[in-house]
């Protein structure tokens, strides 16, 4: 996994300004190739009545395992798709834009050019249709053309997809299968499409060394078969455009292996909430996932809002005030994130336009609340009040470790926070314990003890979010050393 960091790092590095990185496509590492094929003898797809085929245990399978490593079929990068050109184009109607922006607020767009980049590499090797592809859900005819007719929104895609289509008939493997590609392939897509991430929980993704303009979408093959569940057991991760699959939990012989299709910090929402984020042909209606109980979720006849309302606009306006109104502007916010007031001027933002930050008296999507915990802990650690940031990091642990899966991703890195915290605050039992866990837990999940930890959060260390942190020396004691490396020392796991 170090060499793929090292990789994604140097594309990162040689990102145009304005274009973004080229887009990964990694070897898998000789060590890995083993796991690229699903081992028969631990797991089997099974059909389901009411999911349709999906990835079974045959035998009991222990917590932090690897079911298998992938690399696409296809891929495409979120900063490829521009979308439409409104300057070019005056006729475009307003309404179609409205819906337009929509669609590409929910990330789905980048899924048109994925349908052409697979179309290519069916064209190249025709084995990727009868082979891989063509198995994928749906299957069944019935559902197929019962499917409107796919057309992209940009003509410009539409026009390569259909030359694409109608060149598929020159490939002798593929004679009289276009008409059946271009009916399948868009809804195989929209069905299977995966987002891919590389780092996506730490702090720093968005910063300027993170890896968040290598975020994309890919189609995989054995991934497909992966059913969605409230209370997944197998969590994903990916470097560039290779991606694992690991079992979160102790899995019990003959159960189901799931993967969420919801964002892990959604799954705490009420069903209303998690069907409209979820926009798939089925709906999730098992109860929600908590360990310590219901949360007050908004009921069927709630207005509150249908979609996060903290999202990186939000972060980044933010971000950009100081600090004094910073703290000012998110108190609010959270009142207003918990249902308890009305913002100033009610459907005003920050600065007194209209925008999405219009709260309705609803409570608002628990990661909202979360978000804007994380964002206060680290403005008050900007102002010097490292002992009231540590208690909010705290929360921020809380709310990993009870509203989300278990050895979550996300619960590290704010076990990271609350280590650093606490031991800048010099207390140093306290920094030591979080400093464990979230070792453990990224060993389970990751591989590769203090090393591997110490690598994928290189970037997170270098934030500097308190004061004199690249120098501090815990308590004195350890003179000159950095807390990393105090609090995770570089030794053999
Ligand atoms: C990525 S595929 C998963 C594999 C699929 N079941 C198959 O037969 O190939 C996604 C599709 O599986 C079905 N599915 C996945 N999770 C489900 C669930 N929890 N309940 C019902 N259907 C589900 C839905 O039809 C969904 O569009």
């Amino acid at each position: 996994m170090e060499t793929l960091l090292d990789q994604a790092d140097a594309l990162i590095k040689a990102a145009d300004p304005d274009d973004g990185p080229e887009r990964p496509s990694f070897d898998i590492p000789e060590s890995l190739l083993p796991l690229t094929m699903p081992n028969g003898d631990v797991l089997e797809i099974r059909e389901n009545p009411s999911k349709g085929r999906g990835w079974c245990a045959k035998q009991p399978i222990p917590a932090g395992t690897v079911l298998f490593v992938a690399k696409p079929i296809a891929m495409a990068l979120d900063m490829e798709y521009v979308g439409p050109d409104q300057n070019n184009d005056e006729d475009v109607d307003e309404e179609f834009m409205e819906e337009y922006e929509n669609q590409e607020e929910q990330g789905s767009t980048v899924n048109e050019l994925l349908v052409l980049e697979v179309l290519q590499s069916i064209f190249s090797n025709p084995s990727i249709w009868t082979e891989q592809v063509s198995l994928l859900y749906p299957r069944d005819s019935v559902d197929i053309e019962a499917s409107p007719v796919w057309i992209s929104r940009d003509d410009s895609i539409f026009g390569q997809y259909e030359a694409l289509i109608e060149q598929l008939e020159t490939v002798p493997a593929l004679q009289g299968k276009s008409k059946e590609i271009s009916q399948r392939l868009p809804l195989i897509i929209r069905y299977n499409v995966l987002s891919i991430e590389t780092c996506p929980e730490l702090l720093s993704h968005p910063g300027p060394n993170g890896h968040a303009p290598l975020s994309g979408v890919g189609l995989y093959h054995w991934p497909s078969f992966f059913n969605h569940d409230g209370r997944p057991n197998v969590s994903r991760y990916a470097v560039g455009d290779i991606m694992w699959f690991v079992t979160n939990q102790d899995i019990a012989g003959g159960s189901e292996l799931c993967i969420s299709y919801l964002e892990h910090d959604i799954l705490c929402e009420s069903p209303q909430r998690r069907n409209l984020m979820l926009r798939m042909d089925f709906k999730e209606d098992e109860g929600v996932f908590l360990k310590g109980g219901a949360l007050p979720g908004p009921s069927a006849e709630s207005d509150g809002p249908d979609a996060p309302v903290v999202d990186d606009d939000v972060q980044n306006e933010l971000m950009g005030m100081n600090t004094f109104e910073r703290l000012e502007a998110i108190d609010q916010l959270i009142q207003q994130a918990a249902g308890e007031a009305l913002p100033e001027g009610e459907g005003v933002d920050l600065e007194g336009n209209e925008d999405d930050m219009e709260a309705h008296g609803e409570a608002w999507f628990q990661c909202d609340l979360q978000n804007l915990r994380i964002l206060k802990a680290i403005t008050l650690e900007a102002m010097g009040f490292s002992d009231k940031a540590l208690s909010i990091w705290e929360e921020c642990v809380r709310f990993t470790e009870t509203q989300m899966p278990p050895n979550d991703e996300t619960s590290i890195v704010m076990r990271v926070q609350a280590a650093l915290c606490s031991l800048h605050l010099k207390q140093e039992t306290v920094a030591r314990q979080h400093a464990s866990v979230a070792l453990q837990r990224h060993h389970l999940i990751f591989g590769g003890g203090v090393g591997r930890f110490r690598r994928r959060y290189r970037q997170e260390f270098l934030l500097n979010l308190r004061p004199a942190d690249s120098t501090t020396t815990a308590s004195g004691v350890n003179g000159g050393v950095s807390m990393e490396e105090f609090l995770w020392p570089h030794v053999d796991y």
